[in-house]
């Protein structure tokens, strides 16, 4: 049984709301969004440096710009890229998420502008300059629809960065056999293979909505340094960017 409003499901949202407490644990359950959180910044923070031509070394560089977090949960992108100066909105269907985000923004002193809400609940008026769907789109019932409500919101000349897992038999193996079952970095039952898109059909999805993929990378994991790296290969986890026309 599965139930859902709108591009949201119950069971999935719950699911999150039940760790809410753990969002910024590192150690927790939420560890391996901790462990990669360096090379997605880094890779957002490279790309849209040369896409808005702002300059690298600068500490704040995306001063002046709106970015909206869909699916922001504890706010674990959210904080780090309010840093980077971007004046961020951060969305997300589970109201305890947004609660724990809320507050850890507070004692962080980040201005960010938290709501309790799905892409689709956002007001027409309301666009961004960059638009994530950062680990969401393994988690909604309808990923083309999520993904037009999520790219609506963006300016022309926008960009929309995602991240999921692709439906490999590899990432069946380390992202759910591994992740959840071996090595216990994940509770059991956190990802269905099944909801996993292929990076083809991610493209095609968000050139539907009118954003054409500019940029595509990997990350994988190494045993032998404990650290994850960006990768050429899509295999398990991977991160892509679009440019909306
Ligand atoms: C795996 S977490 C990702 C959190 C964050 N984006 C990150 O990568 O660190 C997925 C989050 O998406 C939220 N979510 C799922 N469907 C959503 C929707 N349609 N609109 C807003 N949030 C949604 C869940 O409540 C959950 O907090
Ligand atoms: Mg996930």
């Amino acid at each position: 049984m599965s139930s859902h409003q709108g591009t949201a499901s119950a069971e999935e949202v719950a699911r999150f709301t039940a760790m809410a407490e753990a969002w910024w644990d590192p150690l927790g359950k939420f560890k391996p969004l901790h462990r990669f959180n360096p090379i997605r910044l880094a890779f957002m923070r490279r790309h849209l440096c040369a896409h808005f031509g702002r300059d690298e070394s600068a500490m704040a560089p995306f001063q002046g710009l709106r970015l909206l977090d869909v699916g922001c949960g504890g706010g674990l992108l959210s904080e780090p890229l309010a840093r980077m100066g971007f004046s961020v909105t951060g969305i997300d269907a589970g109201d305890k998420n947004v609660t724990i985000a809320r507050l850890h923004a507070e004692q962080s002193g980040l201005p960010i502008d938290y709501r309790n809400a799905t892409p689709e609940q956002l007001a027409a008026s309301e666009m961004f300059d960059v638009v994530l769907g950062m680990e969401v789109v393994e988690h909604v019932p309808d990923v083309g629809d999520f993904l037009g409500h999520a790219a609506a919101r963006l300016k022309p000349g926008g960009i929309f960065a995602g991240a999921t897992l692709n439906r490999t038999l590899k990432a069946y193996a380390l992202a759910v056999v591994g992740a959840e079952y071996v090595l216990g970095w994940l509770p059991k039952g956190t990802h269905d293979w099944h909801k996993f898109v292929r990076p083809s059909e991610f493209a095609a999805m968000l050139r539907g909505c009118g954003v054409e993929v500019t940029a595509m990378a990997g990350m994988a994991y190494s045993p032998l340094t404990d650290e994850w790296r960006e990768t050429q290969s899509l295999d398990v986890n991977y991160m892509l960017l679009g440019t909306k026309g």
